[in-house]
């Protein structure tokens, strides 16, 4: 199958309930365009992981469509999935084999896959995620870094048209994690759609391209990264010994939600205000400003303006 598509993944009004009642996903519609790096962000729970799920066939939607590279899921499952590498819920190892042996394993697994180069397939994976010189060794002996990137490895046997990866580094340490990163920008590099879960802010806006926000199954936006960031309002920010008085001044130009903490000031400003004025304003009024900018919004604060709720962003 090497019909071009331009949207690699595509649901409408996709929708899961589980048979307690629980709805986990409702009527979701999303666009994952090709050659994205397409961030699934949401907190625990929010129904990221049933999402994933539904994507790969793995469980049946109780409503509404998914596509994946242009067919429809789960019917055409056996067509699609040899072209989607997955990791999820962390990757199944054998610990007593080498890493390896556990991709011999693997590669063994798949009825496509030509046993005599088999030996060239594993190392080429296991070059690729930087795990040549540990090779040898017995996966339960592996970091789980390591063990991540071997589920990696695994999922990149065979060249991928779409990787989809579930919180690649939840519980890695912050070298996991980078590791992790660069892998998925190096994989996006080289043409591979990469959709992946995170309830990690920071790790979205720097490695992806785009992004779907969820919060309790519903999605609440999609679009590109920076986007996303400049639908919300920059924050002025001025460091002053005079923070009352720049208060009032402020509060005097339209500034509203001002807000003091020690000698930092910050508000939004009206939308056609100048900068230079306002803080033209403060000095002519006798405030001494040490230090005055606008602040760039973050994703962070676009999904605490979309939802109104603060967001888990700890490593
Ligand atoms: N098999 C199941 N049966 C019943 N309810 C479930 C099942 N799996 C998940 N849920 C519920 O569906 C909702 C969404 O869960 P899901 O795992 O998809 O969220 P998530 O965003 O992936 O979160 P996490 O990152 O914690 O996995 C949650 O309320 C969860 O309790």
């Amino acid at each position: 199958m090497d019909s071009v598509v331009d949207r690699v993944i595509e649901t409408r009004g996709l929708t899961k309930r589980y048979g307690g009642g629980q709805l986990a996903v409702d009527r979701l519609d999303l666009t994952v365009p090709a050659g994205s790096v397409f961030g699934f962000l949401g907190p625990n729970g929010s129904g990221k992981t049933t999402t994933i799920r539904m994507l790969l066939g793995l469980i049946e939607p109780t409503a509404g469509s998914a596509v994946l590279l242009g067919r429809p899921m789960p019917r055409a499952a056996r067509a699609v999935l040899p072209e989607v590498g997955a990791l999820i819920e962390g990757p199944a190892l054998y610990g007593y084999l080498t890493g390896r042996d556990n991709l011999v394993r693997y590669d063994a697994a798949d009825p496509t896959a030509d046993p005599r180069t088999r030996r060239a397939r594993v190392a080429g994976a296991l070059e690729r995620v930087g795990l040549t010189a540990a090779a040898g060794k017995r996966a339960r002996a592996y970091s789980l870094g390591m063990k991540q990137r071997l589920g990696l490895a695994a999922a990149l046997l065979r060249p991928r048209r779409l990787l989809v990866l579930d919180e690649p580094t939840n519980g890695l340490d912050p070298q996991g994690m980078r590791e992790i990163r660069a892998l998925v920008r190096e994989l996006a590099a080289d043409g591979t759609t990469v959709f992946l879960s995170s309830h990690l802010l920071d790790e979205i806006e720097q490695v992806c391209t785009h992004a779907a926000v969820m919060t309790r199954g519903r999605l609440i936006t999609q679009g590109t990264v920076a986007e996303l960031a400049a639908g919300t309002r920059r924050r002025l920010a001025v460091t002053t010994p005079d923070p009352g008085a720049a208060v009032r001044v402020l509060k005097e130009r339209g500034v509203t939600d001002v807000v003091a903490v020690d000698d930092r000031v910050t508000g939004e400003p009206p939308a056609d205000a100048d900068p230079a004025e306002l803080n033209a304003a403060l000095v002519g009024a006798g405030v001494r400003v040490r230090a005055f900018g606008l602040e760039r919004a973050s994703l962070e604060d676009a999904f605490v303006a979309l939802t109104g709720e603060g967001f888990d962003v700890a490593g």
